[in-house]
């Protein structure tokens, strides 16, 4: 399919002015660039009656069916840098997918999800059916966004992956994909976790120092700060010496256990690393523990009342749970919601610190447009809470690239999905102004109060990645506020009540036959459907569902909220047997 834009192709554009032919000629695809792309795509065919979609995180399926795509994501990266300007990343993982998955995904030079402008060309580079369409396309995109195709322009991508099986061959594939485009260099940055990635690339084009040494030394260096900062006056919990963490059998176990080498003030304790033989996100990591709600593998009654955390497969999700019952391994969940309301609660309490006039004289305070956003799997208790707590709560569709950009309209944007994915953004203006009222503050005041919140918000913008939802700088984030509060997870637990919730995953012929609107509240197609979900939902006291297709896996998911477990329960399995009702189905779900 090539992208649907009308311009004539070259050999039968008009002649152009001297400069124009200059402009031209420097857009042209060099003859040895179209021979290089049509050589190097021939050695990566599409498979056959497949359609890829650069979904809610990338490019996602079977790990061997993705080397074409893997291929051509390789050049949408060389693409993406000439047009930038800058390092692009280029990660090879599927997250909380099953191990024999694989994905990839694109890292822009800010260290945020690729433009969702670049969308629909990924697409059509991804569903090309052949070089020759392939090299069309290049050529018509590179024309239309004036990238330069003659050989005379650099390019770098940055390349990881996570542990999976298929990681380290399609790796090199993507490196194929970027030499495929002339001038374009690939930097092989090995195992990372999703996040560090990201970090990376945000680092090295902010021209700060971005190895993964550097991300380790950043993250033990600004948690250090903000522990040195706990009030002398919190009594630390004893009930939670350590922290007890679920590595998924991926990437961010052993990552981890790298950390922890350069931290003080924290006792961490790493199981399912993947070292003793695991499977990836099998019975283990965040969106088993998030979907499930119940405990791991490796824990169990034995750490009944403990603090224990959970990583998804590229640690960029991030939960926490401590173990309810010795007999079923019932768990209390600590998922993003409530990491999100910690976070708030403390960001909250800072700014109030930082902005009081202790001497009653006239001051100039430091104003925060401090946001938060959520999306409908949010739970409607979390929001009510954050809302009574005065909070700017607003609402996004799933998926990263849509909260992150939405909560980088503030000075403060604190963003987090129910399924632990979620981060702190502070705007280059706010942290400017910060660094100066800090500078201020050690001069006028050292040691006050406002000096001490004034560090710790600047230590907090240096722990939490910025680039994107961290699971690693979210569980030293969460420790290092718990410390401050001085608060047990049992104590964090009860910031509020979750409303009872369901989670279904349905397997359907056509999952993208159900199309959403309104922040994916809302089914427009099958028409009639929503009407039906609404008559079931009023059936509930405080019932809310919806559903929708998901971005990552071959179902539709189905969320419900109730009064009660059964009432929820209930709800999701009344709009389950409708979504079956409405769609041709393969009567399983999953
Ligand atoms: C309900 C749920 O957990 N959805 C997840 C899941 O997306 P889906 O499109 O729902 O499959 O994976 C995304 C990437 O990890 C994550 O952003 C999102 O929150
Ligand atoms: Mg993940």
């Amino acid at each position: 399919m090539l992208i649907k834009r009308s311009f004539p192709c070259f050999a039968c554009r008009p002649t152009l002015s001297a400069a124009g032919n200059q402009r031209k000629l420097k857009l042209m695809a060099s003859e040895k660039q179209r021979s290089l792309l049509l050589e190097s795509a021939s050695r990566f065919p599409i498979p056959p009656g497949v359609r890829f979609s650069y979904g809610t995180a990338g490019f996602r399926s079977d790990g061997l069916i993705l080397g074409s795509t893997v291929f051509r994501a390789g050049v949408l990266a060389a693409l993406r840098s000439i047009k930038t300007g800058h390092a692009i990343g280029l990660m090879i993982t599927a997250s909380h997918n099953p191990i024999f998955d694989n994905g990839v995904k694109i890292a822009d030079p800010d260290g945020g999800m690729m433009t969702q402008k670049w969308e629909p060309f990924a697409d059509a580079l991804a569903n090309a059916p052949d070089p020759q369409h392939l090299l069309d396309l290049v050529v018509q995109f590179a024309e239309e966004e004036n990238i330069p195709l003659c050989g005379t322009q650099s390019a770098e991508v940055l390349l990881g992956r996570d542990t999976r099986p298929s990681g380290e061959s399609l790796l090199e594939t993507a490196k194929q994909g970027i030499n495929a485009i002339i001038g374009a260099v690939a930097v092989d940055m090995g195992i990372l976790t999703t996040p560090q990635l990201h970090w990376i690339v945000r680092s090295r084009n902010k021209g700060t120092k971005a190895s993964e040494f550097d991300y380790y030394a950043q993250l033990s260096k600004s948690f250090g700060c903000l522990i040195d900062l706990i009030p002398e006056n919190i009594v630390k919990s004893e009930a939670d010496p350590k922290v007890l963490v679920d590595g998924a059998n991926g990437v961010g176990g052993e990552k981890l256990e790298e950390l922890k080498k350069m931290l003080k003030g924290l006792d961490i304790e790493v199981r399912n690393s993947g070292k003793k033989g695991g499977v990836l996100n099998d019975g283990v990591g965040a969106d088993y523990v998030q979907k499930e709600k119940v405990a791991p593998s490796s824990f169990g009654s034995n750490e009944m009342g403990l603090r224990c955390a959970s990583l998804d497969g590229d640690a960029d999700r991030l939960v926490y749970f401590h173990v309810l019952s010795a007999s079923d391994n019932s768990i209390d969940l600590i998922d993003g919601d409530k990491i999100l309301s910690l976070f708030a609660v403390f960001i909250k309490e800072q700014l109030s610190i930082l902005n009081r006039n202790e001497n009653d004289d006239v001051f100039n305070s430091l104003p925060a447009r401090l946001g938060i956003v959520q999306t409908a799997y949010a739970n409607g208790a979390s929001t009510d809470y954050l809302k009574q707590m005065g909070l700017e709560v607003v609402f996004t569709p799933t998926g990263v690239k849509h909260l992150h950009k939405k909560a980088a309209e503030y000075d403060i944007g604190i963003y987090f999905e129910a399924n632990g994915h979620g981060t702190i953004i502070f705007s280059e203006e706010f942290l400017s102004l910060l660094y100066a009222r800090s500078d201020e503050l050690s001069i006028s005041m050292a040691g006050s109060e406002r000096h001490k919140a004034a560090v710790r918000l600047l230590a907090v913008s240096q722990l939490i990645n910025q680039a994107v939802g961290d699971a690693l700088s979210g569980l030293l984030l969460v420790e290092a506020v718990l410390s401050y509060m001085g608060w047990s997870i049992g104590r964090w637990s009860q910031l509020y009540a979750d409303l009872p919730s369901r989670q279904l995953k349905v397997k359907v012929a056509d999952r993208n036959a159900v199309v959403t609107a309104n922040a994916e509240t809302e089914v427009v197609q099958p028409v009639g459907l929503q009407k039906l979900i609404d008559t079931e939902t009023a059936k509930y006291p405080r019932g809310r569902c919806f559903i929708r297709p998901s971005g990552t896996e071959d179902i539709v998911r189905v969320y419900a909220e109730a009064s009660t477990q059964e009432a929820a329960d209930r709800l999701a399995n009344s709009v389950m047997q409708l979504v079956y009702q409405f769609l041709d189905f393969t009567n399983s779900h999953v």
